[in-house]
């Protein structure tokens, strides 16, 4: 029995300090457990969500709870992140603080869970109250339906299938990517039960649909790790196992719109200049400015019946149009870019070959409010090589706003930079007047020095590849890669 919170936390603390250990653990391979009905607290433990809060917030936290008291009795407890940081957490809708979970009680009763709801007038109460999120009711209760084929009773449960799908995507909303990973891994596998068990009651449509979304999340994550040419791997075969899924559709469309780098070095001579060295350079005559404004008037035609694209890019949203659906400025990209790009890449970087995982067109405009989308704030792209290419350059200020140097850097029109997008820190510097456009370039090389990443297995595959679907390794994988970014969101 624990008098108070802190006493509670204390007790926590003391006898969990992995809580404080940010790392993620590695993503654990579907295995099947050796009997039926056993999980340990350590099996429960091991899914239950990591801390995400620092020990100062939650020493403040917990001053902010001083006259507060906790009535309940748990044994082993853990906490999540603030709420506003579950996007999806459906059972308490204000910004407020605190989960805690009860893992025993979970086991006993499930209807106990301890939650901290913030009062809005600086005071907190602690208020026991079940917790409807997906952490709380998604795996826990029904914890043995997630352990593989002997425990495995109802692969067609739909309520089993669905909370994992939205509980990856919550461990996606809260960057934890390993455990996403993990996630859409189980959710792919019980659909894969259920559609050999005939599909049950969710029925072998929707299965299909879940297991296609679940692998298109899992290259999603895997994408966030860094570890690219998987991704791809997974996206490409997933395409073919699930042709109905429009994710995967789009995916391997992106990836099999962009040629790959030549394999003999580009005929003519090519110069650079280094802005940082071994990070950045300045690249004269990318493209011709005819070029340029060719791509400028194709892309505005396209948005003019498509509309441009706003949602590709969560972490830093640019309003775009990704050049793969533009088949007048693929062929220019193509022919044109690519073979400069990959010959900037392995001169200065010493990369062997190229492997273009994004390009679009962006558009920067100060709207009627005079406001938003003037530039993009600071970020990392995820990549391991970025170009940005001027299009134009009709309008005051821009450029790309690069955070060491302190500065824009805005070549001419056809010019280019080409960084670390993953290193370097950098944003779109705020335009003043006019409209900028800029092709931005997102690709990886074949020796990117951890970016490749053993281990992960495609759900489904025995180990010798044999399996009823005829899967096959993608096409087109060339080793490690890396970076990120651009993929659908859920
Ligand atoms: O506007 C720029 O120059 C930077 C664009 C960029 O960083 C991006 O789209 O990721
Ligand atoms: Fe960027």
């Amino acid at each position: 029995m624990y008098g108070s919170i802190e006493e509670l936390a204390c007790c926590v603390i003391a006898t969990n300090p992995e809580l404080y250990d940010q790392k993620l653990p590695d993503p654990t391979p579907l295995q099947p457990p050796e009997a039926d009905e056993i999980y340990t607290v350590a099996d429960i433990y091991s899914l239950l969500p990591k801390p995400l809060i620092s020990l100062n917030t939650f020493n403040s936290l917990l001053t902010l709870l001083k006259s507060s008291h906790c009535h309940a009795t748990p044994t082993l407890i853990t906490w999540s992140s603030p709420l506003s940081h579950l996007p999806t957490c459906s059972s308490y809708n204000s910004d407020s603080g605190l989960i805690l979970y009860d893992c025993l009680s979970l086991k006993i009763k499930t209807s106990t869970r301890y939650g901290l709801l913030h009062k809005g007038d600086n005071t907190w109460q602690i208020n026991i109250v079940p917790c409807e999120c997906v952490h709380c009711t998604s795996p826990f209760p029904k914890i043995k339906n997630y352990r593989g084929p002997t425990s495995y009773k109802s692969v067609g449960n739909y309520h089993s299938i669905f909370d994992s799908l939205r509980l990856a995507e919550v461990l996606m909303g809260e960057y934890q990517f390993k455990e996403a990973l993990w996630q859409h891994q189980v959710v792919e596998y019980l659909c894969l039960k259920g559609l050999e068990g005939g599909g049950g009651e969710v029925g072998e449509e929707d299965l299909r649909n879940y297991a296609g979304n679940a692998r298109h999340g899992q290259a999603a994550c895997l994408t966030e790790l860094k570890q690219h040419s998987i991704a791809r791997d997974l996206w490409i075969s997933g395409a073919k196992k699930y042709p109905d899924n429009s994710f995967l559709i789009k995916e391997s469309h992106r990836i099999n719109s962009y040629a790959p780098s030549p394999p003999s070095p580009h005929p003519h001579p090519y110069t650079s200049t280094p802005l940082i060295p071994s990070l950045a350079y300045l690249c004269p005559s990318v493209l011709s400015p005819p070029l340029c404004s060719s791509i400028i008037t194709s892309t505005e035609s396209h948005v003019k019946k498509e509309g441009w694209t706003t949602s590709r890019h969560y972490q830093v949203p640019t309003r775009d149009v990704p050049v793969h659906s533009i088949p007048s400025v693929l062929s220019i990209f193509n022919a044109e870019v690519i073979p400069v790009l990959s010959k900037l890449i392995s001169q200065n970087f010493s990369e062997k070959s190229v492997t273009i995982h994004d390009a679009f067109v962006v558009k920067y405009q100060v709207n009627s409010t005079g406001t938003s989308n003037r530039g993009l704030p600071l970020h990392y792209d995820q990549s391991q090589y970025s170009f940005t290419v001027s299009l134009n350059d009709d309008y005051t200020g821009g450029g790309t706003y690069i955070e060491v140097l302190k500065k824009a850097v805005d070549p001419g029109v056809g010019e280019a930079l080409v960084f670390k997008g993953g290193e370097l820190e950098h944003g779109g510097e705020d335009i003043g007047e006019g409209v900028r456009y800029v092709l931005v370039v997102f690709a990886y090389g074949e020796d990117g020095v951890g970016w490749g990443v053993e281990g992960v297995k495609e759900v489904g595959v025995e180990e010798e590849g044999k399996e009823g679907g005829g899967e096959e390794a993608g096409e087109g994988s060339g080793g490690g890669g890396g970076f990120s970014f651009g993929f659908d969101n859920f």
